[in-house]
C-alpha cells in the first residue's frame, strides 16, 4: 500500500484552448488533511473532479487508493465521499429520509442502515431535526446533513470542495473539529478552501493559481521556506506612504492592517528595517517598524501575486 492516497503527476486538464489545470504534481498523505488553496477560477474544483475520477484529465497520470484513473475508476467510488461547494441534497426530503436513501444507494442493509444514521444524527447533533426538511435548514445544518452524507458509507478518502464557504466562523470552526475527528479514524480528506486561516488548519497544503501548483507543503514550512520578509510600519500618514512603498521594486505587496502597514520586501534586501527607514519621506514620521513573522496570507501573496498593486 502506497503511502499516499493521491498521487498525481503531470495533471493536466483543458477545456478547449483554456488549460483549467496545468501540470500539477501532488502527493496527498494518507491520514492526513491537505488543502487546496486558491482564488477563485483557478482550477481547485476541476481538480478535485480530476482526482475522483468524475472527470478525465487531457494528459499527466492519477493514482488515487493504489487505483489507476480513469481505468480503475469504478473500483473507486465506494471508497471515497464528495462534497460539493452547493448543497445537493434532496430538499423536499427531510434529514432522516436523505441519509435513508444515501444509505440505500451504498447498499447498507436495514440494520446496518438504522444504526450507522443513528450514529451520524447524533454526531452531527441532527437527531432532534430528523423529520425537519432539508431545504428549510439553516446554512450550518444543510452543511453538516451533507458532511453526514458524504461519510456515511465511512469513505477511506473525503473530498471537499470549499466546503464551509456560506457558512458562520462558529460553524466553520464545529466543522473543522468534525474534520479532524474522521482524520483520527484514519481517513484522508483533500479540502479546498480560499479561507487562509481554514488552510492553516490543513497538515499541508497545495497554493494554487491559473491552474497551476505555486507552492506545497506544511503551512508552518511554507512559512518558513517564504523568501521574502515581513515588516510593520506604525505611524502616521499611511496610505501615502503605502502609495510610495508600492512604487519600489524590493516591494511585493503592502496592505494596511489597522494602525500599520504590512510590508512584504524581497529577501534580497538583508536590512529590511534600516532599508525601509531610507525609503520613508523625511516629513512622514513613522514610529515603529518591526520585523514579524510571516502568515500563510503572505505566503499566498508571495507566491501568487494577488494583493500586489
Ligand atoms: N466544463 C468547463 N468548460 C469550460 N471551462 C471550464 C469548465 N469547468 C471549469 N472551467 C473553467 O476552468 C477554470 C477553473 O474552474 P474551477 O471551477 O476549477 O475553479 P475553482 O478554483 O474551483 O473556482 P471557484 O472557487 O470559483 O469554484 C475557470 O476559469 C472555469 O471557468
Amino acid at each position: 500500500m502506497s503511502e499516499y492516497a493521491i498521487q498525481a503527476k503531470g495533471l493536466t486538464r483543458k477545456f478547449g484552448d483554456f488549460t483549467a489545470v496545468d501540470n500539477l504534481n501532488i502527493n496527498v498523505p494518507r491520514g492526513k488533511i491537505y488543502g487546496f488553496l486558491g482564488p477563485n477560477g483557478c482550477g481547485k474544483s476541476t481538480s478535485i473532479r480530476l482526482l475522483t475520477g468524475l472527470l478525465t484529465p487531457t494528459q499527466g497520470s492519477v493514482n488515487v487508493l493504489d487505483l489507476d484513473l480513469p481505468k480503475q475508476v469504478e473500483a473507486l467510488r465506494l471508497r471515497i465521499g464528495y462534497m460539493t461547494q452547493k448543497f445537493s441534497l434532496y430538499e423536499q426530503l427531510s434529514i432522516e429520509e436523505n441519509l435513508r436513501f444515501i444509505a440505500q444507494v451504498f447498499g447498507l442493509d436495514r440494520h446496518a442502515q438504522r444504526k450507522r444514521i443513528e450514529e451520524l444524527l447524533s454526531v452531527y447533533e441532527l437527531d432532534k431535526r430528523r423529520k425537519q426538511r432539508a431545504g428549510s435548514l439553516s446554512g450550518g445544518q444543510k452543511q453538516r446533513l451533507a458532511l453526514a452524507a458524504a461519510t456515511l458509507h465511512k469513505p477511506e478518502l473525503l473530498f471537499l470542495d470549499e466546503p464551509t464557504s456560506a457558512v458562520d466562523p462558529q460553524n466553520r470552526r464545529e466543522f473543522w473539529e468534525r474534520l479532524f475527528d474522521i482524520c483520527d479514524t484514519g481517513s484522508t480528506i483533500l479540502v479546498s478552501t480560499h479561507y487562509m486561516d481554514e488552510a492553516e488548519r490543513c497538515h499541508s497544503l497545495a497554493i494554487l493559481e491559473a491552474g497551476c501548483l505555486r507552492a506545497d507543503g506544511t503551512p508552518q514550512q511554507l512559512m518558513q521556506d517564504m523568501g521574502a520578509k515581513v515588516v510593520e510600519v506604525g505611524g502616521e500618514g499611511l496610505r501615502q506612504l503605502k502609495e510610495v512603498l508600492t512604487q519600489l521594486d524590493s516591494v511585493i505587496s503592502v496592505a494596511q492592517q489597522g494602525v500599520h502597514l504590512r510590508v512584504l520586501i524581497k529577501d534580497l534586501i538583508t536590512e529590511p528595517i534600516a532599508w525601509l527607514r531610507a525609503q520613508v519621506p523625511e516629513q512622514m514620521n513613522t514610529r515603529d517598524i518591526k520585523l514579524v513573522r510571516p502568515s500563510l496570507e503572505d505566503v499566498f501573496v508571495n507566491c501568487t501575486g494577488e494583493g500586489r498593486q
